[in-house]
């Protein structure tokens, strides 16, 4: 029977599924375990963060996802097609920021007459209208992140995978991103896997958060995050609440290595 990474059951169908994947870099002589064993499924429409310390693993496993990474041992299954958001937004530089989406929409094989109305839609839905002629190198960088994330939207992903995509950013342009594209990801229903250091982001944006521990890379723990996201409690609401601090402690108490101190009320579910 397989293992599974969830305490609850999931019905719906998975879109990502890995199965005791080990993914090593360096040569024969010296291997680097980046990741060992790991089980992950992820649901149709959720929203999972992958947290943990430097080097635990976390881009190895969502580059694996990406297809980007050749695995030594375990299967992986991913359903849909993928975008990918980095850190950095990694533009062509030498393109206007409609050239950067059209570019992706051109791969995907949107026609060309078809590009410039769908470069304004995707840029609209990132909160930057009427910027496709522009030169990238003109735009903040939190602006620049924009474009990628409308870049990865442009192949109109079922999954999305976002590895620390608003960590270069300062405060204010990061909480209206992690609003944006949490309900950008709501709204069309898309599958989003992310990482981060941060245990407030993680709650902030996940259905679901996955710890994860170095030496090798592996998910040692779950904490489901069921807080009630409707309007007035939607993005900086939700940070306010009591429900949030508690969830927010637990997982930093979690990934602090401290579980037992997290018995009360939700706890973090080892993983088996
Ligand atoms: N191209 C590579 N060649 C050799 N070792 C690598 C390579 N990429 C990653 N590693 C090693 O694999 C392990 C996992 O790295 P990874 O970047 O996935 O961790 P991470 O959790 O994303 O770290 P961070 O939070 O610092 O970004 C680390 O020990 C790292 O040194």
């Amino acid at each position: 029977m397989p293992r599974s990474d969830t305490a609850t059951e999931d019905r719906r169908q998975p879109v990502i599924a890995l199965d005791a994947v080990t993914v090593r870099y360096g040569t024969k002589r010296a291997p680097v375990t980046a990741v060992r064993d790991v089980q992950l499924t992820v649901a149709e429409g959720e929203f999972v963060v992958l947290v943990g310390p430097s080097g635990c693993g976390k881009t190895t496993l969502l580059r694996t996802v990406a297809g980007f990474e050749r695995v030594a041992a375990g299967t992986v299954d991913v359903r849909e097609r993928v975008g990918v958001v980095f850190q950095q937004p990694r533009l062509f530089p030498w393109r206007t920021v409609g050239g950067n989406i059209a570019f992706a929409l051109a791969r995907r094989g949107v026609p060309r007459p078809e590009r410039a109305a769908r470069v304004a839609e995707l840029l609209e839905r990132v909160g930057l209208p009427g910027t496709a002629g522009r030169r990238v190198w003109e735009l903040s960088g939190g602006q620049q992140q924009r474009v990628a994330i409308a870049r990865a939207l442009a192949t109109e992903p079922r999954v999305l995978l976002m590895d620390e995509p608003f960590a270069a950013l300062d405060a204010l342009t990061r909480e209206r991103l992690q609003e944006e594209v949490r309900a950008l990801a709501a709204a069309s229903g898309t599958t989003v896997l992310f990482v981060t250091h941060s245990a407030e982001e993680a709650v902030l944006l996940g259905s679901r958060v996955l710890v994860m521990a170095a030496e090798p890379g592996r998910i040692v723990a779950e904490l489901p995050v069921d807080l009630p996201r409707e309007p007035p409690l939607a993005g900086h609401g939700l940070r306010g609440t009591p429900e949030f601090a508690a969830l927010r402690q637990r997982l930093t108490e979690t990934m602090r290595g401290v579980p037992e101190e997290v018995s009360e009320g939700v706890e973090a579910a080892p993983v088996p």
